[in-house]
Formats: structure tokens, sequence, C-alpha cells
């Protein structure tokens, strides 16, 4: 089956995973205001086209980070793969390297970091949950850096994990043969509520890796990361999974790439499902998306294969709106390309 949009992948994924890891897949938090919204203001915006812009293809190359990827567009990290496809996360960390893109392991995979690093061809972040126990999350850290990831992703939104009304409402739980396979078998697992920023300076001085931070919204707590030495900024509502009303990662770009002003590269995640969603983030000012959902629908239904073949998907789309909106390259895409009317 050739798909040539991501919504196909969600249909065919959705035949192919049971009842439970769907829901938890698919769902949001609350009344899923957020994760409704996260989708729907891309149409808010709309690309103001350039004409003749002479161009042979577009060049989509760009670094993140200092690493060189095929195209602005990566793997965020996602929990719990193999509940989609027995190979889980080394299918998509290799499905995401035939992309020649980044890919963000996850603190709650079910492979442990270091196979997910030997079954992957191209960069790799580690994204970790700062644990109730410090000397969890320092050992995740320390065993990253041995593994060879590149940077530290830390989910600042989960201070608790969010409410998922309709996972819960359904009855549903999740596997116990699902393994958090990075965690020793006497961690809790609990994420800390009691941090304030100072375990950014503590996670600092225990790895020379450079640290973003992923769950940022506003700009007050943008200029704070600054103030604390981060490296990097995930504009996130984590798929709209942890504080419904939150307002949607679009909206809250254009404030955090104000505040931050060039200093430390600024990354955009959730509702991304077209190239022209990528386009319109790259232009509020990201350097490069994450995407999320897709990524796992193509995982479900072809592993490693599938995954390649959402990345191609978005990347195809996006070359188009770059060809015809006059972008040879990503650099040239920009506020100016972008006007913002509720129309629909
Ligand atoms: C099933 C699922 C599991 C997730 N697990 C994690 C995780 O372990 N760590 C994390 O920081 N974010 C996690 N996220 C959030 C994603 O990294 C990302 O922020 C979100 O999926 C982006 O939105 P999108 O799905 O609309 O692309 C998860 C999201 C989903 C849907
Ligand atoms: C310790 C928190 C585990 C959450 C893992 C998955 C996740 O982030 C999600 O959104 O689901």
């Amino acid at each position: 089956m050739h798909f040539i949009q991501t919504s196909q992948f969600e249909e065919a994924a959705r035949q192919k995973v049971d009842e439970a890891a769907w829901c938890y897949l698919e769902s949001g938090c609350g009344t899923e205001q957020t994760l409704r919204a996260n989708i729907k203001i891309f149409e808010q915006y709309w690309i103001r086209p350039r004409v003749f812009v002479p161009m042979q293809a577009p060049d989509l190359n760009t670094t993140v980070l200092g690493s060189p990827v095929s195209m602005p567009i990566l793997a965020a990290p996602i929990g719990f793969q193999r509940w989609f496809h027995p190979e889980g996360e080394r299918a998509s960390a290799q499905g995401t390297g035939q992309a020649q893109t980044l890919y963000v392991a996850s603190s709650s995979a079910t492979t442990r970091l270091e196979d997910i690093a030997t079954a992957a061809t191209g960069p790799l972040w580690f994204q970790l949950y700062l644990f109730e126990e410090r000397d969890v999350s320092a050992e995740l850290v320390q065993r990253a850096e041995a593994a060879g990831y590149r940077a530290i992703v830390v989910t600042v939104d989960t201070p608790w994990y969010g409410r998922k009304e309709r996972f819960a409402r359904g009855n549903y739980s999740m596997p116990g043969t699902l393994l958090k396979a990075n965690l020793d078998e006497h961690a809790s697992g609990m994420v800390g509520s009691q941090y304030g920023w100072e375990v950014i300076d503590w996670l600092r001085s225990l790895t020379r890796l450079p640290i973003l931070l992923k769950g940022v919204l506003t700009a007050e707590d943008a200029r704070k990361a600054l103030a604390h030495g981060v490296d990097g900024i995930i504009v996130s509502t984590h798929g709209g999974r942890q504080l419904d009303a939150a307002l949607p990662s679009l909206l809250a770009l254009p404030e955090v790439v104000e505040a931050v002003n060039g200093q430390i590269e600024v990354y955009f995640d959730s509702g991304i499902r077209t190239g022209t969603d990528v386009f319109k983030a790259l232009a509020l000012g990201a350097r490069a998306v994450f995407v999320g959902r897709p990524l796992i629908w193509g995982l479900a239904v072809n592993g490693a294969q599938g995954v390649a073949d959402v990345f191609a998907i978005l990347r195809e789309e996006l070359e188009y709106a770059m060809m015809l909106s006059g972008c040879p390259a990503v650099s040239c895409i920009d506020r100016s390309l972008l006007r913002e009317a509720h129309i629909l």
C-alpha cells in the first residue's frame, strides 16, 4: 500500500493496534482542548508565496546543535514503543536513521538506551525525566553519555503525570509485560514534583552534553532557561497530554523565540501532521520540529520502513511548500512568509 498522507497511516495503524494501546497513543489530557487546538491552530496561519525565485530543488539540509540532518524534521521521544510494534524503539531509530535525521530516545523506552544506540544510524539525543530519586536520573545521563547520545532533553512539563481521562474512562491499563527497560527494578519511576530551577544547575554539573528543556511555553521561562545556561528549548505541550487548556504550542512559539533572541536554538512540537505545518513552525522561528504520533502510526503499520515512509511524506510535502512559495533553503523560511487570519 502506497500512502501519500500521514492520515492514511493513522487509519491503517488503528486497524493494527489493540484498543488500549490506541487509546494511550491518541489521547490527550482532560477535555483534550489543547490536543485539538494544537492541530487546528495551523489552519489559522497562511503562507504568502513569492514568485520568480529561481531554484533547482529546495535544500532541506540543516544542523541541530551542530549535528547535520537531512531535513528540519526530527523524531520526538515516545515511551512504550513495543506496545505498537514488537521491534519498538529499535525499529523507530532505524527508520529515523534511514531518513537521515535525529532520534530522541525516551526515558520510558521499552528498549535499553544502549540497544537503541546500537540499532541507530543517525544522531541521537536522550530524553530525561527528572525522577524523584536523583541517582536514577544521574545514572541515565551517564549511560546516555557513554552510549554516544549527543544531548540531554529534559522534559519539564511533567512534574506530575498528566490526567489522561479518555484512557481512564475506557478502564484501560498498560500490559504488565511492558517494561521500562532503562530503569533499575528498584527505582520507583516517580517523576519529581519538588524541583526548582536549581535542578538544572545540578544536571549541568553532571554532564558536558548540551541540555535542552522540552515543554517551555512562556517568555518568562525561556529567559530563566537562558539564565541557567541551557543550550536549547523545545516549545511543546507534550502533544496535549499534560496540562489541558495550556496554550497550543504554535501560539507559544513566537514569544519564546522573541525572548531567546537567537542566543540558543528553539525547537517545536505538538500537532505536526503535514509538511506545510513544518513550514509554518519554521516561519515562526523554530530551527526544526519534532513529530510524535505520526511516526508511531508508521511504526505500527510497517516497523522501521513505516517510520521512514512517514518521514518521506513530510519531507516531500515540505519540499512542495518550499518550491511553490519561493524558498530555496530552509534558512529562507521566515516570518515574512506567513500571515495570521482566522477565517475557518
Ligand atoms: C504515546 C506517547 C508517549 C509519549 N512519551 C513521551 C516520553 O516518554 N517523554 C516525553 O518527553 N514526551 C513523550 N511524549 C510527547 C512527545 O515527545 C511529543 O511532545 C508529542 O507527541 C508531540 O505531539 P504530536 O504527537 O502531536 O506530534 C509522548 C507522546 C505520546 C503520544
Ligand atoms: C514518568 C512519566 C512517564 C510518562 C511516559 C510517557 C509519556 O510521557 C506520555 O505522555 O505518555
